[in-house]
């Protein structure tokens, strides 16, 4: 090696030193800065990384219940080397989600191989454009033709309930997940013609999509993009998003076989939106339309068998309240199932203060995360550097007692305008807020409203199994690990 080769290799090496120790400082000094926020004892080297690896599910829910109580506002975990701030009031979570330089961890990256970068997962001027070009998809008249297949899907579901009415109660998972996944796949791609079987296989494929990310999200090794690549975990994910993306292909593909122009169909779902657009020349490939669709079948289906399923056992377990909700029914729409209108769903308010309360105690998303995209500082004086992961535990802000007292109890009056009106805008947020919040809300309650008016106008519910015996544990969806199961009294 000459002379000035060697002189080359040393500065490349001292220079790649500065940069090393300079990161090194970094961190030590963001790991200084954090350590000022409280936290509980842990593992020294692991943190909550042990619990991770040896506790359930379901232990680990209820042990992350356990830390907000204690620390609420805030408090710090680390995951070896990691440190994840939790936030649980409503003016930091405020402070995080109203700034939109706070973007999405790499959680959401985990969903890339089967959603792409859509809606849910993109960011910056990508999001932005996508966020314009499904605005549509949401607006009243669109809502109003989603209307009739709830309508539809909700005569199917009490039909159903009736044929299997069952003394010991009923485990109403079945029969919510089908009404659910067929609301929202007939209102994402009008697929009212497909076999239950296909079907059947697209759910399982959804499941197992959940359960592999979940396993991602937990184990240390699995997030690594290079370990996991190696597993028959990641050859397992890559089969399972190639039935999902056939399936959503196979739908894409055949209402482009059918006749006729797009935009001359009177009823539309959301792939007829984006095939509009399309043919009216927005740039979208087949690939861009297909993750649009996935993104609302993920964030539509499980959210919403989630929130149904656990009003129904709400009201089960809540006998006066069940009972207020039949009068107001009765008074607004009859005795009798029949299609609702808009103008009938918007005049059933106490049902929606129920769904209200019932998204407040089981929120279908119970945690949200963030990557702090600047410094700042929290409403109680930490500093919080750039790059820091922050959670915002949805689950626990709706348990705050200064805020809903006796939190636990299940309350549809706290939702009452008088009730309501001054509570901090963020201390309420199961569908989150800000630029990022769900753009599926009023299809959510839409669809809510018109099952469970369908049901409670046939059925009064009982419960079967005590509600504090439920456990619950969360991925992206919050979930129960054991099946709820209720009582239908065919009226
Ligand atoms: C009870 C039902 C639902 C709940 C509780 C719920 C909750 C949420 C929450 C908390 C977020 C924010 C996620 C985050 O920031 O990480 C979100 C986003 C989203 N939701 Fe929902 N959701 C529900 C139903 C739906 C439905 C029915 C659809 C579509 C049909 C939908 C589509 C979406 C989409 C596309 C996003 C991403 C929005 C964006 O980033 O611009 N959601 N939802």
């Amino acid at each position: 090696m000459d002379h000035w080769m060697k002189l080359g290799v040393w500065t490349g090496f001292f220079i790649l030193s500065l940069i090393i120790g300079k990161m090194l400082f970094r961190k030590l000094q963001n790991t200084l800065t954090l350590r000022e926020i409280p936290s509980p004892t842990t593992s020294p080297i692991l943190g909550m990384a042990y619990n991770l690896i040896k506790e359930s599910q379901e232990e680990l829910f209820r042990k992350y219940r356990e830390l907000s109580k204690e620390f609420r506002p805030i408090y710090r975990v680390s995951l070896f080397h990691i440190d994840i701030v939790n936030l649980v009031n409503a003016v930091d979570i405020e402070q995080v989600l109203s700034n939109p330089n706070h973007s999405k961890t790499n959680t959401y990256d985990f969903l890339q191989g089967w959603l792409g970068s859509g809606l849910l997962t993109s960011s910056g001027e990508k999001w932005q454009l996508r966020r314009k070009l499904l605005a549509p998809a949401f607006d009243f008249n669109m809502l109003q033709d989603f209307l009739l297949v709830f309508n539809d899907e909700t005569s199917k579901l009490v039909e159903k309930l009736t044929e299997n009415l069952n003394e010991s109660g009923t485990d109403i998972s079945t029969y919510i997940n089908h009404f659910t996944l067929h609301c929202v796949g007939e209102t994402a791609m009008g697929w009212d013609w497909l076999d239950e079987g296909v079907l059947n296989d697209y759910r399982q494929n959804l499941k197992r999509m959940g359960q592999i990310i979940l396993e991602r999200v937990k184990n240390v090794w699995y997030r690594m993009n290079f370990i996991y690549t190696w597993t028959n975990l990641a050859y397992e994910e890559k089969r399972v998003i190639l039935s999902l993306h056939r399936f959503t292909d196979t739908i894409i593909r055949r209402r482009l076989q059918r006749k006729g122009s797009v935009i001359e169909r009177k009823r539309l779902s959301l792939l007829d939106i984006l095939l509009k657009q399309k043919e009216e020349g927005t740039n979208l490939s087949h690939e861009d339309i297909r993750e649009e669709i996935d993104t609302f079948l993920f964030k539509g289906y499980e959210t919403t068998t989630m929130a149904l399923t656990m009003l129904l056992l709400l009201l089960a377990n809540h006998q006066h309240i069940q009972e207020s909700v039949i009068k107001e029914i009765e008074a607004v729409v009859g005795k009798k199932l029949r299609p609702l209108t808009s103008e009938e769903l918007r005049r059933l308010e106490y049902l929606e203060c129920c769904i209200k309360e019932t998204l407040r105690l089981f929120p279908s998303v119970a945690v949200i995360s963030r990557i702090a995209g600047e410094e700042y500082t929290t409403s109680t004086g930490f500093k919080v550097p750039k790059g820091t992961t922050l959670l915002m535990h949805i689950y626990d802000l709706h348990r705050d007692p200064s805020v809903f007292p006796y939190p636990d109890k299940f309350n549809p009056d706290r939702f009452k305008s008088e009730n309501s009106s001054k509570r901090h805008p963020f201390s309420y947020i199961p569908f989150s807020e800000g630029p990022r919040n769900c753009i599926g809300e009023k299809f959510a309650l839409w669809e809510l409203k018109t099952a469970a008016c369908g049901i409670l106008q046939n059925f009064r519910l009982l419960p079967v199994d005590d509600l504090v015996d439920l456990k619950f544990y969360t991925d992206f969806v919050l979930r129960t690990s054991s099946p709820v199961r209720i009582k239908f009294i065919k009226i």
